[in-house]
């Protein structure tokens, strides 16, 4: 049949958990994805090879970006990616004559689950704030903190949680804290993390306990908390990777008794809509079929087309292609500024102006040294919450050090200095500005969008200053290090063993170099009022029936650290919102 209850576009974290609740409701749903299944393959199951699977040209996105307005300063981002005459990639400041350059890379995937497929995995929980605010906004009182935690609950199974804790064990994603293991004591990882526990303040003789700290804990003062944690990970306890790939998988396993239908290489052009031009509904999609068809793709033929097919939905079209193919999908489907979409002659449906505004991003960096010799064991990822703001209480730096290094993104990134290498990378949560942008370039669905983050556009020196001072505090540490590992020689933000550099030249370093991966709320949540606001708080698309928008674009604020459980959490909460909708109706 060409017709079903709910069709949902994009099977990553957003889509994929919410597409299986809806069949598991005994909705017939129809979910379709871009990409192919690349579960089996093993830089994606193996959580350890994430780089890899970033890489991977079979399953990857290529977006190029911008960072601000300003193209001397994007010109001074040591990893700006140039195509040269050859075709290849050139990256780094001096790109060879005839060169074009293309921007700074930021690797998306289009795969069966979505991002999750190639991420780190990493998980952790928003502050309460960032869920309160749609209260604030909208009055929902649906997404008070206190409230979200239930989805948390009901979607993990934790095999790390401690006794008596409020963590769900049966829900449908293993998450563990298999992310390394804690250092032997007297190793080098226990030496320097005993002396970055002294430089945050915490008591060093507890360290084995302080290591496995729960970071997915509730309680009142969650936020407030500072400190070593254990990373937590969409993992297994062998490191093998789980997500909703597997829930998709599981789901379909039982087609008696669940109607979900998945529909793999299909590339959605545009959403359909009734006639009815005073009161637009969504009806249906339309796609084209075929691999690779997003230019975005390494893998696209230049001319490649797939035929245009048309597909039906009783009840809904919910859109989830992540941050930057959702705004472009309505903008292609006729939602979205009118004077942009009159540009490019596509029909108006609905003017929204937020559409594709409103974006933003953690923005990260940070302190990558040299031991004075090869490490020995250091475990895994330590995690260091840490707050150093003057005017939230709420932890803002979420640090992870560890022998890696993590410098941003480039095509074939990362790095390696070797095994002396040692970082602390730092993730600044609740970014003070939110301009970033994504812009048609043309009607063609195929073609990429015009992406510009715009970093810093505004109080960029109050987030610098918080990132500066987290650098400061562990430098701190990793400096008190003693024996033949130290001295630590610091490639950046500040060169040398022992150097002084001024704040001013840090925070220069900081800015241009600052790297993201966490894009969110450029199809945002607002109130009625707001002419900004994308959607309602039940993931409606303001101004037209039967379509929401289910995925990281629909937080109005960047949720914590690390956004893909907010967004689990979130698509669990979208589920339960159009079952009672649908219940409702009937
Ligand atoms: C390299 C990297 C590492 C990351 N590491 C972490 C981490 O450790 N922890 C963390 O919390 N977050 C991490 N993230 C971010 C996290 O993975 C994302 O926030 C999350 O996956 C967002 O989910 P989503 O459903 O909004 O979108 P996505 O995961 O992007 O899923 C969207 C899906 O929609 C499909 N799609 C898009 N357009 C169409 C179309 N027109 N037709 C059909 N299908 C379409 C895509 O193929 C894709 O499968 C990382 C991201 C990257 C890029």
């Amino acid at each position: 049949s060409n017709t079903y209850d709910y069709i949902v576009v994009g099977s990553g974290p957003g889509g994929g958990p919410l597409a299986c609740n809806l069949a598991r409701a005994g909705y017939s749903t129809l979910l379709i994805e871009a990409g192919k299944d690349d579960g089996d393959n093993p830089e994606v199951a193996d959580l350890a090879n994430f780089n890899a699977a970033a890489n991977d040209p079979n399953m990857r996105w290529d977006f190029f970006v911008k960072h601000s307005e300003d193209p001397a300063r994007e010109l001074k981002f040591q990893h700006m990616v140039w195509r040269k005459r050859d075709g290849t990639f050139y990256v780094g400041l001096d790109p060879p004559a005839g060169a074009t350059q293309l921007g700074i890379w930021y690797p998306r995937t289009g795969t069966l689950g979505g991002c999750a497929m190639h991420n780190g995995g990493v998980c952790a929980l928003p502050a309460d704030s960032d869920w309160n605010i749609v209260v604030n906004k909208t009055g929902d009182t649906s997404w008070e903190a206190s409230k979200m935690r239930k989805y948390l609950i009901k979607l993990e199974k934790n095999t790390d949680a401690p006794a008596g804790s409020d963590h769900g064990v049966s829900g449908w994603v293993e998450i563990s804290q298999s992310y390394g293991a804690v250092p032997a004591q007297g190793s080098d990882g226990w030496n320097i993390d005993t002396q970055l526990a002294i430089a945050t303040g915490q008591n060093a003789s507890n360290l084995a306990s302080l290591v496995r700290r729960d970071i997915l804990a509730g309680g009142p003062d969650k936020d407030q908390q500072t400190g070593f944690f254990a990373m937590s990970g969409h993992v297994d306890k062998t490191g093998k990777r789980t997500g909703p790939r597997w829930y998709i998988r599981s789901t379909l396993n039982d087609p008696a008794k669940y109607p979900l239908t998945l529909s793999l290489n299909t590339f959605v052009t545009r959403v359909l809509f009734s006639n009815d031009t005073a009161n637009p509904a969504a009806i249906g999609v339309e796609y084209m079929q075929g691999a690779n068809l997003y230019s975005a793709s390494p893998r696209y033929k230049n001319g490649t087309k797939g035929n245009l097919t048309q597909v039906f939905a009783r009840k809904e079209v919910i859109v989830s292609g992540g941050a930057f193919n959702s705004p472009q999908l309505l903008k292609l489907s006729g939602i979205g500024p009118k004077a942009e979409l009159a540009k490019f002659d596509i029909p108006l449906v609905k003017d929204l102006p937020g559409v594709g505004e409103n974006m933003a991003d953690n923005y990260e960096a940070g302190i990558l040294t040299l031991a004075n010799r090869d490490l020995g064991d250091t475990g895994g990822y330590v995690v260091i919450m840490l707050n150093t703001s003057k005017t939230t209480h709420d932890r803002n730096i979420y640090a992870f050090c560890g022998s890696f290094s993590f410098e941003g993104f480039w095509p074939g990134y990362p790095t390696d200095y070797g095994p002396s290498q040692y970082e602390c990378a730092l993730v600044h949560m609740g970014p003070r500005s939110q301009a970033g942008y994504v812009r048609l370039r043309s009607a063609d669905p195929q073609d990429v969008p015009d992406i510009n983050f715009r970093f810093f556009e505004s109080n960029g020196d109050e987030d610098l200053t918080e990132i500066l001072d987290a650098v400061k505090t562990i430098r701190k540490g990793i400096r008190a290090v003693t024996g033949d590992v130290a001295p630590f020689d610091e490639q950046h933000p500040c060169a040398g063993t022992g150097a002084e550099c001024t704040d001013e030249a840090q925070k220069d370093f900081i800015k241009t170099q600052a790297y993201s991966h966490h894009p969110t709320s450029s199809c945002a949540i607002g109130a009625d009022s707001d002419p900004m606001a994308v959607l309602d708080s039940k993931f409606r698309v303001r101004g037209v029936r039967n379509l929401r928008v289910v995925d990281a674009s629909a937080f109005p604020v960047v949720p914590g650290a690390f956004p893909v459980l907010p967004t689990m959490m979130l698509s669990e909460k979208a589920s339960e919102d159009i079952l009672a909708d649908a219940k409702a109706s009937s």
